[in-house]
């Protein structure tokens, strides 16, 4: 059984919880029989509010799957995931719909935008699908930061990787969700456009109080969070705060020496 640290639920965080996400006894199991492969095993888990946390683990260690559990993406086969106080794990699909639209953000790797709409169009989007009116003074912000202000009018393929990358981490946050998940969300960009919108992601955690979960395989992604998770056969086996790129790879060599990493 897998037990992590919690931290305390309720904080300064005006009237919210300290914690935006938690998971209790997740087991998530794949096919029977032979084939079952639990990915998850009884994972307990506080993600805190406005901070960056990073989860990393071995190739099939259960990254992907507990980032699309707790996010509502994917069901659990036992256990209890809950946003802020909302219990994911309890909801109907229109209501599921409903949470991950208005409450949570995403940036995958490949950045789903849509060709035809320019970079504005694709960022408020999702808030256009939901009927709900962007906050200007907030939008402006958000693009302001993520240093989009020239190219609002572009199309996708008029944009490099690093540009379409950051339309789509100001998509997740024009919307200002309670939380965003990202599933190496730099990973198809060069070091020098990836810094740039792990930088970003950064700042957004320190000014705008944004509360991110990102899973990633590289230590100097891992770097910027305030926590790193670190995961081996579907368990929570240690975690690191304020990680730096050589501490979070002397781990990684440290799970390599005891034969956890493949
Ligand atoms: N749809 C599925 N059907 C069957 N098994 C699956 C499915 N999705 C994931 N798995 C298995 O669950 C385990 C965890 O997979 P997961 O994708 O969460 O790992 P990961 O740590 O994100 O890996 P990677 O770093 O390679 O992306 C793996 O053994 C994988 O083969």
């Amino acid at each position: 059984m897998t037990t992590a640290v919690s931290i305390p639920r309720t904080g300064g965080s005006g009237g919210h919880t300290a914690v935006a996400a938690r998971a209790r006894q997740v087991v998530k199991a794949y096919g029977s029989g032979e084939t079952r492969v639990v990915a998850l095993d009884h994972v307990d888990v506080d993600i805190a509010r406005s901070q960056y946390t990073a989860i990393m683990g071995p190739s099939g260690s259960g990254k992907s799957t507990l980032m699309h559990c707790l996010a509502g993406l994917d069901t659990v086969t036992s256990g209890n995931i809950y946003i802020n106080e909302t219990e994911v794990t309890g909801l109907k699909d229109k209501k599921l719909t409903q949470l991950r639209r208005d409450r949570i953000g995403f940036i995958f790797q490949a950045f789903n935008l849509l060709p035809t709409l320019n970079a504005i169009e694709n960022i408020t989007l999702p808030m256009d699908i939901a009927g709900r009116k962007p906050d200007r003074a907030w939008l402006d912000r958000v693009v302001d930061t993520v240093g989009l202000a020239g190219r609002l009018k572009h199309r996708p393929n008029q944009l490099s990787g690093g540009q379409q990358q950051r339309v789509a981490v100001a998509r997740a946050l024009a919307a200002r969700p309670e939380i965003i998940f990202g599933d190496e969300p730099t990973g198809n960009l060069d070091s020098r456009a990836g810094a740039e919108v792990l930088s970003f992601l950064r700042r957004s955690v320190d000014e705008l109080g944004q509360t991110i979960v990102m899973v990633t395989h590289d230590p100097v992604a891992a770097s910027y969070a305030n926590r790193v998770l670190y995961l081996a056969d579907g368990r929570i086996v240690d975690e690191m705060y304020n990680p730096t790129a050589e501490l979070v790879l002397e781990r990684m060599k440290h799970f390599d020496a005891r034969g956890r990493v493949s």
